[in-house]
């Protein structure tokens, strides 16, 4: 037997056998369980989606500060757009598509009070598909906390209130009011104060319309249509969807004072409420609208 033949014949032999069929190493097989198991457990699979999303906003947001700090040097209403057009591609990661209308409602010159319902963690993939330039969100202050997401929205300008503290959320409206007029920005406010999968309106809380009368600003509402249908974390609901995106005509304040606060804010209640029904295609209520202030 020639031992090139051979020694040949041993590397074809080694050659042409398969690799050697060793055990999977154990990231192999425990990534393939995790597959396994998401396949057969729907609840496994919506907290692998939604604890991916976490993920990616955090991974996302370390990685924009450093850019945001680069190009505009800190705090500052610009640093959204960059923020924007990061969390835009979010939508194709997820399968979400946008129908959007209204858009042209926005071309307001100067500042306005922007109202939208909200329903989840979601909701700022439709917030930036859609922001509008040099325009800032309220958010509750516990999100400041929430390590490098927190960061990138003290970098993008939001501005952080207590909840639980009414006296200390007006002052710092009345401040928003006076830097929204100096700076000339935008001001983006969830009234129903929390999350609501139910597809249906909160009630309202005042702040938002107190602070577009006290600046004299306009209202802008803004509806997104109800998530329920690819959306449910009650149900381990999370697939891909389309969101109907619908922005209302501004709602002027001129002349209003705060004795109107509760008539802006039923107005704008009903209009939203109408609007969310009818772009999620739910049959409006018999009886009318539901409350739509606090009470
Ligand atoms: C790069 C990758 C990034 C990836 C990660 C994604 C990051 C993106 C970056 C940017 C995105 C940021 C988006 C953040 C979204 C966060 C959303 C939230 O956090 S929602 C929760 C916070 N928002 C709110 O709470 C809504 C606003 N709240 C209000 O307006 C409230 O009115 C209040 C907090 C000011 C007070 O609330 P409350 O006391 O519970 O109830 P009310 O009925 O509203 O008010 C009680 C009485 O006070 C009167 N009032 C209220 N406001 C005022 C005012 N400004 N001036 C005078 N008086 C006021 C009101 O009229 C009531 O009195 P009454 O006699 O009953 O009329
Ligand atoms: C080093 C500390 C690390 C902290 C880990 C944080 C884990 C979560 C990380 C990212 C989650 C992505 C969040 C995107 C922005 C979500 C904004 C939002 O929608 O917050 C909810 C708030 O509107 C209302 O909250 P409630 O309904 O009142 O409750």
């Amino acid at each position: 037997m020639d031992p090139s033949s051979s020694s040949s014949s041993s590397s074809s032999s080694s050659s042409s056998s398969p690799p050697s069929e060793g055990p999977l190493p154990w990231w192999g097989v425990a990534g393939a369980l995790v597959l396994l198991a998401a396949a057969l457990s729907p609840r496994l699979r919506f907290r692998l989606r939604i604890g991916s999303y976490c993920l990616l906003c955090l991974l996302a947001s370390a990685l924009t500060a450093p850019a945001c700090l680069l190009w505009n040097r800190g705090r500052t209403v610009r640093n959204m757009t960059i923020i924007k057009n990061v969390v835009r591609t979010f939508k194709y990661i997820y399968g979400l598509r946008f129908e959007l209308k209204g858009l042209e409602h926005f071309e307001i010159e100067g500042p306005c009070v922007i109202i939208s319902n909200h329903q989840s963690i979601l909701d700022m993939i439709g917030l930036m598909e859609i922001l509008p330039e040099r325009c800032v969100q309220i958010a509750k202050r516990e999100l400041m906390y929430m390590g490098s997401v927190g960061l990138i929205m003290y970098l993008g300008g939001v501005i952080f209130i207590n909840r639980k503290s009414t006296s200390n959320a007006k002052s710092v409206m009345a401040d928003v009011g006076q830097a929204m007029m100096s700076e000339n920005v935008k001001v983006w406010i969830y009234p129903e104060g929390t999350r609501n999968g139910s597809g249906d309106l909160l009630p309202f809380k005042k702040g938002a319309f107190h602070l577009a009368i006290q600046t004299q600003v306009p209202v802008v509402p803004v509806v997104y249509s109800s998530f329920t249908s690819f959306y449910n974390p009650k149900k381990h609901l999370f697939t891909s969807g389309k969101i109907r995106v619908e922005v209302l005509p501004p709602v002027p304040t001129e002349g209003l004072t705060a004795s109107d606060v509760d008539e802006l804010t039923d107005r704008c209640y009903t209009a939203m409420r109408e609007t969310l029904f009818r772009i999620s295609e739910r049959p409006a209520e018999v009886n009318g609208g539901g409350p739509s202030v606090s009470h």
